[in-house]
């Protein structure tokens, strides 16, 4: 049973004055248990409604999503869903906010603590533990929202361009820190972004969509060994190599779109 299948789904939305929107068209994708699939597109083709149909947030109008065997459910324990902005409390501490995954999934303080200090220790925050948000940089919250996704153990991971607020160089730190932590546990991932560098970087297979209405352009197998770490792959002839295969077929896809970011290799 693959972690997610989606079957010639489509969707459209509504518009005040003139018909729909029409978001994605007959998107046929699996991810493997285990995965780490990337998926890149221009603004507005659909990539958020595609993540929110795997989270159970918006159902397609047409077609199927399947999650673990199952229709996809909002609030599913075995789904974590990571955004851009870290949406921390700042009334808790680093702990507070890496356990309030799995406050809500009621498990006990004691475990829930142990959890969520392994998390942050696995994210390299095990020193900041009591550190409230404003007492933390961009990068050091970011870790601290992806440690509260980690801590709760998810078989799949969705994200929606987490590393995007991050600046370059906090950003590599950041991928080097969520590569660490996910292999010790390959967990299924589906990442959103906007960052060629870090699709190619970060995933196994990276999905390129076309224009609204969103289609899968193509699929491209990235065969570069794990483990990795972004920052030596910035020296690396083979990334530089599939980076510019990608890029070729991307760019007719994105050449207006001025959030995508084309590199950063250097
Ligand atoms: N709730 C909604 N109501 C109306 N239109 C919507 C809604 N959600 C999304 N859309 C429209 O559907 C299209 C696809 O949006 P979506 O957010 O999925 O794109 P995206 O690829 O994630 O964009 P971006 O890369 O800019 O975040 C866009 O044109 C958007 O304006």
């Amino acid at each position: 049973m693959p972690a997610i299948k989606v079957t010639k789904a489509s969707h459209w939305f509504p518009t005040p004055k003139s018909g729909v929107v029409h978001a994605l068209q007959d998107i046929d994708l699996t991810v493997e248990k285990g995965e780490f699939l990337a998926i890149v597109g221009p603004s507005g083709c659909g990539k958020t409604t595609l993540l929110n149909a795997m989270a159970g947030l918006d159902k397609p109008l047409e077609g199927d999503v399947s999650v673990l065997g199952h229709q996809p459910r909002a609030g599913d324990p075995e789904v974590g869903y990571v955004l851009a902005k870290d949406s921390l409390l700042p009334w808790r501490t680093a702990l507070g906010n890496a356990a309030l995954g799995l406050e809500i999934q009621g498990v006990s303080v004691h475990e829930r603590e142990t959890r969520a200090t392994e998390a942050l220790g696995v994210m390299g925050l095990g020193d900041f533990t009591g550190a409230y948000g404003a007492q933390l940089s961009h990068g050091m919250r970011q870790r601290v929202a992806l440690a509260r996704s980690f801590a709760t153990k998810p078989e799949i991971l969705l994200m929606d361009e987490p590393f995007s607020a991050l600046d370059a160089q906090t950003r590599i730190q950041v991928h080097d820190a969520f590569l660490e932590a996910w292999e010790r546990r390959r967990m299924t991932v589906v990442l959103i972004t906007h960052d060629l560098t870090e699709a190619v970087g970060l995933a196994d297979r990276v999905v390129i969509m076309t224009r609204r209405p969103g289609r899968i352009k193509s699929i491209h197998e990235i065969d570069l060994p794990r483990p990795r770490s972004m920052l030596d792959l910035q020296g690396n002839d083979r990334f530089h190599q599939i980076f510019e295969t990608i890029w070729s077929d991307l760019r007719e896809e994105v050449i207006e779109d001025s959030a995508f970011v084309k590199v950063a290799a250097s």
